[in-house]
C-alpha cells in the first residue's frame, strides 16, 4: 500500500467514528443495527467491498437494507461477483474490520489482510462497486457513508443504483459480471419476457383455473416490493394483481405486514381482512427476498392459511419434475441426460413437506439455516430448488444443464416441432431466466407461482392440499450464553452442552411423529426452539418441555 493510499484512508476513517460499547458481527445476513450507530461500519463495508473487487477483479455489490427488520433498523451486506452472499472465508475480516477501534488500527488491519491475501492493488482493473438500498428513511446517508467507504481505496468507482430489492441488487452484479444486461429496466424485461414464454407454453386444456378467482392480492411489507411489483405489472398486462401495503401507502414498514409477520404470527397483515377470504394472497418482506403466500379466513381474528416456502418449493419440484419426465420420455439412453435434480431444506422445513417430497422420488438435502448453506448446496446439482421454510428461496440451473438444454431445444424443434419435449425444454430453459439465479427474490418467486397455477389449472385451495402441515411451534429461550449450544447434523443434533440432546430425545420420543430440534439463532440473543407432533396440544408440550431442558442445561439469562 502506498503512501497515498494510506493517507487517504486515514484521513476519510476519521470521519467516521465508531460507536462505543458495541460489538458487530457480520452474521448470517451481513451487518444489522439500530441505523442511527451504522455509518461507520457502513463506511468500512464500502472498503471491503473495493478491497473484495480488487482481489476477484470482478463487480461487488453492497445493499443497505434490514429486511424484514423494523424502519428504525438497518444493515449492509456484500454480494460476491456471482451475485451470491460473501464467501464466507472474508468473513472474519469484516468483523474485525468493523470493530476496529481507531484509524490506525484500521489501516493496519486492512494493511495485514492485503498482504495475507495479496490483493493486486495497483492492478490492472479498478475497484466498481454497485450501491443499493431499501425505501428506509436511513438508507440515503448510510449509502453515502459507503460510498466514501468505497472511494477511499485509490481509483475504486460507486455507482448509485437507487432504491432497489434486494435481489435486483444481487442480478445485477451477477449480470454485469457474465458480460450481460444489467440495468433495472433489462431485470424487468428478463422477467416479463420469460414470463410470457411459460404462459405461452402452457397446454390449451389446462389454460382455465378450476373455478377459481384469478386475482391475487399482494401485501408489500410498506417496503420497495411493492412498488417494484407494480412497474412488473404494468409490463406483463395479464396478471390481475392489486398491490396493498406499496411504500407509497401510508403505513410503516415491516409494522404488522410483511412474509416474516404473516409467516412468524399466522395472521392477516394491515389491510387484509374477511372481505378477502377465499383470494390469493401473497406477502413480501421488507426487501422483497421472502415470498409466502395466505389464504385470509372468513372469520375475523382466525389464524390465516399459511402456503409457506416448503410449499412454493413443493409446487417448483412439481412443475420441475414433470418437465423432466416430458424430456425423457421417449428418450433413447444413449442421447438422455438423466438430469439430477435436489431439493435442498433446513430442519425447520414442515416434516410434512420432506415425506411429500421424498414421496415423490426426489432426493432431499439438509443444511445448516442460512442461505448461503442452502445456496451452496442446491448449486451442486443440475436443477437445485432451495428453500426456508420462511419463504427465501430459489431455484438453481447449473451452466451445463443450460448448455445441454439449449442444444436440445434447438435439435428437438428441427425435428418434433412443438413436441411435448421441446415444450419442456423451452420451460426450463424459460423458468431459468424468470427465477433469479443470484438469491431468493419475491418478485421472481411470485411470477413463477402464478404461473404454474395457472400451467396446472391449480386454484391456491388445490396447490395447499399438496399435503397437510404437522402441528409445529417455535420458541425462543433466553439463555446466559447461547454460543454454549453448539450442534451438529444440520442442526439436528446437539452435541454441546452434553446430555442435552439425550434429554431432548428422551422427551420427544413420548409424542406420535414427535420430532425436536433446538440451534442458537444466527441472528438473534436466543436459543431457538422448534417442534412438531401429530396434535397442536402435542407440540406446544413438546416444546416447552424442551425449553425448560435448555434452561437447566444452560442457564437462564434472567437469572
Ligand atoms: C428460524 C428462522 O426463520 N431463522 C431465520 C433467521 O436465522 P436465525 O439464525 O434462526 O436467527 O434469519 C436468517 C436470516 O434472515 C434466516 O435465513 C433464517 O431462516
Ligand atoms: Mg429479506
Amino acid at each position: 500500500m502506498n503512501e497515498e493510499q494510506k493517507s487517504l484512508l486515514l484521513d476519510s476513517s476519521s470521519r467516521f467514528v465508531i460507536p462505543q460499547g458495541v460489538k458487530l458481527s457480520y452474521g448470517t445476513a451481513g451487518f444489522r443495527e439500530d441505523a442511527s450507530i451504522l455509518s461507520s461500519t457502513v463506511y468500512r463495508v464500502g472498503i471491503l467491498a473495493a478491497l473484495r473487487s480488487l482481489k476477484t477483479q470482478s463487480v461487488i455489490g453492497v445493499m443497505i437494507t434490514a429486511s424484514h427488520n423494523k424502519v428504525s433498523d438497518n444493515g449492509v451486506k456484500i454480494a460476491d461477483p456471482n451475485g451470491g452472499m460473501l464467501s464466507q472465508h472474508w468473513e472474519p475480516f469484516a468483523d474485525a474490520i468493523a470493530n476496529a477501534s481507531s484509524p490506525q488500527q484500521l489501516l493496519q488491519l486492512i494493511n495485514e489482510f492485503v498482504e495475507k491475501e495479496r490483493i493486486p492493488f495497483l492492478g490492472v482493473r479498478p475497484a466498481e462497486i454497485l450501491l443499493g438500498r431499501d425505501t428506509r428513511p436511513s438508507g440515503e446517508a448510510l449509502l453515502e457513508a459507503a460510498r466514501q467507504g468505497v472511494t477511499s481505496i485509490v481509483g475504486a468507482v460507486a455507482s448509485d443504483m437507487g432504491i432497489l430489492t434486494t435481489p435486483q441488487l444481487h442480478w445485477m452484479v451477477r449480470a454485469r459480471n457474465k458480460g450481460l444486461k444489467a440495468s433495472e429496466q433489462d431485470y424487468f424485461e428478463q422477467l416479463s419476457n420469460s414470463f410470457k414464454c411459460l404462459m405461452d407454453l402452457i397446454p390449451t386444456e389446462r389454460s382455465k383455473f378450476d373455478g377459481m378467482n384469478d386475482k391475487l392480492v399482494v401485501d408489500g411489507a410498506n417496503g420497495v416490493g411493492g412498488a417494484k411489483l407494480q412497474v412488473l405489472h404494468k409490463l406483463l398486462n395479464v396478471l390481475d394483481i392489486e398491490v396493498r401495503n406499496s411504500s407509497e401507502d401510508e403505513g410503516v414498514l415491516n409494522d404488522g405486514v410483511g412474509a416474516d409477520y404473516v409467516q412468524k404470527e399466522k395472521v392477516a397483515p394491515h389491510g387484509f381482512g374477511s372481505k378477502d377470504a377465499g383470494i390469493r394472497c401473497a406477502s413480501l418482506d421488507g426487501d422483497a427476498d421472502r415470498l409466502v403466500y395466505f389464504l385470509v379466513p372468513p372469520e375475523s381474528n382466525a389464524q390465516v392459511n399459511l402456503v409457506d416456502g416448503d410449499k412454493i418449493l413443493s409446487l417448483f419440484a412439481v412443475f420441475i419434475k414433470e418437465q423432466l419426465s416430458f424430456l425423457n420420455e421417449k428418450e433413447d439412453l444413449k442421447n438422455s441426460h438423466k438430469a439430477r435434480l435436489g431439493i435442498v431444506q433446513t430442519a425447520y422445513a414442515n416434516g410434512a413437506s420432506t415425506n411429500y417430497l421424498k414421496h415423490l422420488g426426489l432426493e432431499v438435502n439438509f443444511t445448516p439455516t442460512g442461505v448461503k448453506y442452502l445456496h451452496e448446496k442446491a448449486a451442486e446439482f443440475d436443477i437445485g430448488i432451495y428453500f426456508e421454510a420462511n419463504g427465501h428461496g430459489t431455484i438453481l440451473f447449473s451452466e451445463s444443464f443450460i448448455e445441454w438444454l439449449e442444444v436440445k431445444s434447438r435439435d428437438l424443434s428441427s425435428g418434433s416441432k412443438g413436441s411435448e419435449a421441446e415444450k419442456a425444454a423451452l420451460r426450463l430453459l424459460a423458468v431459468s431466466n424468470l427465477i433469479n439465479q443470484a438469491v431468493g427474490d419475491a418478485l421472481s418467486g411470485v411470477l413463477l407461482v402464478e404461473v404454474i397455477l395457472k400451467h396446472m389449472g391449480w386454484s391456491i385451495h388445490r396447490w395447499n392440499e399438496l399435503y397437510h402441515d404437522l402441528p409445529s411451534r417455535q420458541l425462543k429461550v433466553k439463555v446466559a450464553d447461547r454460543t454454549a449450544v453448539v450442534t451438529a447434523n444440520a442442526e439436528t443434533v446437539v452435541v454441546r452442552p452434553p446430555g442435552l440432546q439425550d434429554a431432548i430425545n428422551t422427551e420427544t420420543a413420548k409424542y406420535t411423529q414427535g420430532r425436536c430440534f433446538v440451534r442458537p439463532s444466527g441472528t438473534e440473543d436466543v436459543v431457538r426452539v422448534y417442534a412438531e407432533a401429530s396434535t397442536q396440544e402435542a407440540t406446544d408440550t413438546l416444546a416447552n418441555c424442551v425449553a425448560k431442558l435448555v434452561v437447566q442445561f444452560l442457564g437462564s439469562n434472567s437469572s
